[in-house]
């Protein structure tokens, strides 16, 4: 496989009951596309990020990412999940900096760098609409104040692929369209490979190239449908007959997949 993130034949099962959660799951993701997963409950969608991230490893198959295959937690991701998980006693500024403590090379540099890392900081929460909001406790934000820290925390090591799952699920839904935007935005500037995990539809065919429809568990991939809507593209294209085409089609494969 060539792809930037491959899965090929993978299977995985957790924990005594040895049941699989993916069997047979194939996937390519380009360098610097935007890829979509959705599917569903319980299909193996989070399995699939992490697989594909080196927090578990599968039972039969092959996973790798940027060419070499994944032995261990991968590097050049970031992640960022539905509950935002910021430390309640840092700052947000401080909360940002928390991967550059823990990952090599940054680890190391962090203390001779560590003016250009908080500059780098403030210009992301700056990109996300949180300028000058650094010092605020997370608990001084609301819950999509956090989540767009939360999404520059998984891009303050610059990573080359990002992973988001399920990361607006916990808002309302104007917040939720802004934030569609921010990462529309971060992936046109940064031209970074993302993979995002959703629920919904409209999101998975705003923002994505490629959206992928995994069957019932155990999850793999029977359905790969390319967006080829033109970018950069508007909220408004969302109340177009073609995207709402796109949307009942992905739905009409999910429903089938349940069956
Ligand atoms: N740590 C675990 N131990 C045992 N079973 C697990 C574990 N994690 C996931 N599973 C099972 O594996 C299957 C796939 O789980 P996964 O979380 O990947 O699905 P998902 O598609 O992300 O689900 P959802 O859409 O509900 O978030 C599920 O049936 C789940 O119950």
């Amino acid at each position: 496989m060539t792809g930037f993130v491959a899965l090929e034949g993978v299977d995985h099962a957790y924990g005594a009951s040895n049941q699989l959660a993916v069997e047979g799951l194939s996937i390519e993701v380009e360098a610097g596309e935007f890829a979509a997963v959705v599917g569903p409950s319980g299909c193996g969608k989070s399995t699939l990020m992490k697989l594909a991230t080196g927090l578990q490893f599968p039972r039969a198959g092959t996973v790798t990412v940027a060419g070499e295959r994944v032995t261990a937690p991968v590097k050049i991701a970031g992640m960022a999940f539905q509950a935002p998980t910021l430390l309640p006693w840092r700052t947000t500024l401080e909360n940002l900096l928390l991967p550059l403590e823990i990952v090599q090379p940054h680890r190391r540099e962090l203390h001779r760098k560590r003016a250009e890392y908080v500059a780098r900081a403030k210009n992301l929460l700056t990109s996300v609409g949180l300028r000058d909001q650094g010092e605020k406790y997370p608990w001084e934000l609301s819950g999509g104040m956090q989540q767009r820290a939360s999404l520059c925390r998984a891009l303050i090591h610059e990573p080359q692929l990002l992973m988001l799952d399920e990361p607006f699920g916990a808002l309302d839904a104007f917040t939720r369209e802004e934030l569609w935007c921010v990462i529309r935005d971060l992936h046109a500037s940064r031209k970074i490979t993302v993979i995002l995990v959703t629920h919904d539809l409209r999101e998975a065919v705003f923002l994505a190239d490629r959206v992928f429809v995994m069957s019932a568990r155990p999850g793999r991939v029977v359905v790969e449908r390319k967006i080829d809507m033109p970018r950069p593209r508007d909220l408004e294209v969302t109340y177009t007959p073609e995207f709402q085409d796109i949307v009942h089609e992905l739905r009409a494969h999910i429903v089938k997949a349940r069956q």
